[in-house]
């Protein structure tokens, strides 16, 4: 029993041990739990604090993430930019080489022009003083300039003093004689049926047929002087009424002779220098005489070609060629013109608008100016506005008569330039005229059939009265020579009336005598030239420029 209570005892304080050791293990498990709940609380803490932890690093992972693909895009476009930078880098690195060629080539050229420039500037230095000296010449040689011009201004008014004393001495009436060319239309028809080909209209070409064409037409005219073509000689052969050849020849002897194959620049040649003295402030008149159909509106007017142009074109033009030529001696002028026609003694104006034959013009002299009342006057600017002037006239005849070329025949036409001049140097000035004109056919009374109509045969008496009254004006100005008071018949005729001032003794006549080539005009002929020798044989005073000088 004692050891059975030894053995409860021991039991019991097993017991009692065990139930402190399992109160101690209670309060251990509590503290333990307790302790296991805050490890818990701690662990669903520190779990909410991953949690957010991981949030932010995943925010913070797709942050780093989408700056990564940021910085690869940037990085790629930085690698671009690179590769660009590269190549411009390649493109800047092979200019850089070629431009340090250039630059090594470009420092030698330098160094060369450095050089050049040195050698420049000592030459310069010389230059400097040369250029000095030169202005100093310059200034003499501007000086000796000024005293050239006016020099030559003074040579000038010599040579045209001298000009004129050539033209004095020439006489102040001339005369030219002029032979037109066989036309085809002078060969009568029975003739001209026998040529071959066809005809031209002036009958240069000397085939057979026209040889012989041109023996049977052409009178028999000589030209023996071919130095100085002044004579010609008319010749005639006829039978008398025994039957013997009566053989005559007829000499004339002119200033100048013209042949058939003469050209129009051929006679201008001896005009000019008479057309341009009215540049000088001469009157100069210029006729065209012979009978109808001679080639004396050829002569004066001419035709539509430059070639075929006659002595109003050309006259006009070498006036305003002077006129030009003089501007640089300073010279101005101022040019008109103005076209009448003389018929049955009454004035038309050939540049009007009135019906012709109707207006009254009156001719006025005044201080050796003549002017004609109400007619066109128009101011020339230029040598063309002539043609104009003269296919107006012509349409104003057209329409006048139905048959021009008859109109033409029996009346005068005067185209008359007038200019004047003022020197602006030297305050000089002149007034001159030049006239142009073209007279009505010569024909006697019985070649031009003006015995069956009244009309034709007062023009015809007309033509003769106004042809003759020229020819009495001129033959008493060269009586004039010796009496000063002789009494010149201007009035006698419209015509020499109107050209009082240009053929007294203060101007300059030229008479153009038109021959027709043909041997049935042989007697006009003759008798044109006899009038013109009687022109020719005048002398009339010494011709004076009108010209002032302005105070
Ligand atoms: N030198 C010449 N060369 C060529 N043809 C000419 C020449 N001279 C005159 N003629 C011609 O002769 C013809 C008559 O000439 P123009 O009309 O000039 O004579 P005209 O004397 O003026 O006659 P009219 O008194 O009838 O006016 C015209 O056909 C003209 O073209």
């Amino acid at each position: 029993m004692e050891m059975e209570k030894t053995k409860v005892t021991e039991l019991q304080s097993n017991h009692l041990n065990l139930e402190r050791n399992l109160a101690a293990a209670r309060a251990h498990e509590l503290v333990q739990k307790r302790e296991l709940n805050s490890a818990a609380d701690e662990l669903e803490s520190l779990k909410r604090k991953y949690s957010r932890e991981t949030e932010d690093l995943s925010a913070d992972l797709r942050k780093k993430e989408r700056e990564l693909r940021e910085a690869t895009e940037d990085l790629r476009l930085a690698r671009a930019d690179l590769e660009r930078e590269r190549e411009s880098v390649q493109t800047l690195k092979t200019t850089v080489e070629s431009q340090s060629t250039a630059h090594i080539t470009l420092t030698a050229q330098n160094n060369a022009l450095t050089t050049q420039l040195a050698a420049l500037r000592s030459s310069l230095d010389y230059s400097s003083a040369d250029a000095s000296n030169m202005r100093m010449e310059l200034e003499t040689l501007r000086k000796r300039y000024t005293e050239l011009e006016s020099e030559i201004r003074e040579a000038e008014m010599v040579r045209r003093k001298l000009h004129n004393t050539i033209q004095e001495l020439k006489g102040n009436i001339r005369v030219f004689c002029r032979v037109r060319p066989l036309l085809s239309s002078d060969i009568p028809p029975e003739l001209s049926l026998t040529i071959t080909g066809s005809l031209s209209s002036a009958l240069k070409t000397n085939t057979e047929d026209i040889k012989r064409i041109r023996e049977q037409c052409l009178a028999q005219i000589d030209f023996p002087d071919q130095r100085d073509h002044k004579e010609i000689v008319l010749k005639s052969s006829s039978e008398s009424a025994m039957g013997q050849e009566r053989k005559e020849a007829w000499n004339f002897t002119f200033d100048k002779v013209f042949e058939s194959d003469s050209t129009q620049a051929d006679v201008f040649e001896d005009i000019s220098q008479l057309a341009q003295s009215c540049t000088d402030g001469y009157n100069v008149c210029i006729f065209a005489y012979g009978q109808t159909g001679s080639g004396k509106s050829f002569t004066m007017e001419g035709g539509p070609t430059e070639e075929t142009a006659g002595m109003i074109p050309r006259a006009v033009e070498q006036v305003f060629q002077v006129a030009e030529y003089m501007k640089s001696k300073g010279w101005e002028y101022k040019m008109e013109g103005q076209f009448l026609e003389i018929y049955n003694e009454t004035i038309n104006d050939l540049l009007g608008k009135g019906e012709f034959d109707k207006k009254k013009h009156e001719i006025k002299h005044d201080k050796g100016s003549t002017r004609v009342t109400d007619v066109v006057v128009v101011p020339l600017k230029s040598s063309s506005q002539v043609r104009t002037l003269l296919s107006m006239a012509q349409s104003r005849r057209t329409v006048a008569s139905t048959l021009m070329n008859e109109r033409s025949s029996r009346s005068h036409s005067v185209f008359t330039l007038r200019i004047t001049g003022t020197n602006v140097h030297s305050g000089e000035s002149c007034e001159g005229s030049l006239n142009l004109v073209d007279l009505a056919g010569s024909e006697r009374l019985n070649s031009s059939g003006a015995g069956s109509d009244k009309d034709r045969l007062k023009e015809t008496q007309n033509i003769n009265k106004s042809l003759s009254a020229l020819a009495d004006v001129i033959a008493a100005l060269g009586e004039k020579g010796e009496k000063s008071d002789k009494h010149i018949p201007y009035r006698n005729s419209k015509l020499t009336y109107l050209l009082q001032n240009s053929l007294s003794g203060n101007s300059k006549t030229l008479m153009v005598l038109n021959l027709s080539p043909l041997a049935t005009h042989l007697g006009e002929s003759l008798c044109s030239l006899r009038f013109a020798t009687k022109v020719n044989n005048t002398t009339i005073g010494t011709a004076k420029r009108t010209t002032r000088v302005s105070s």
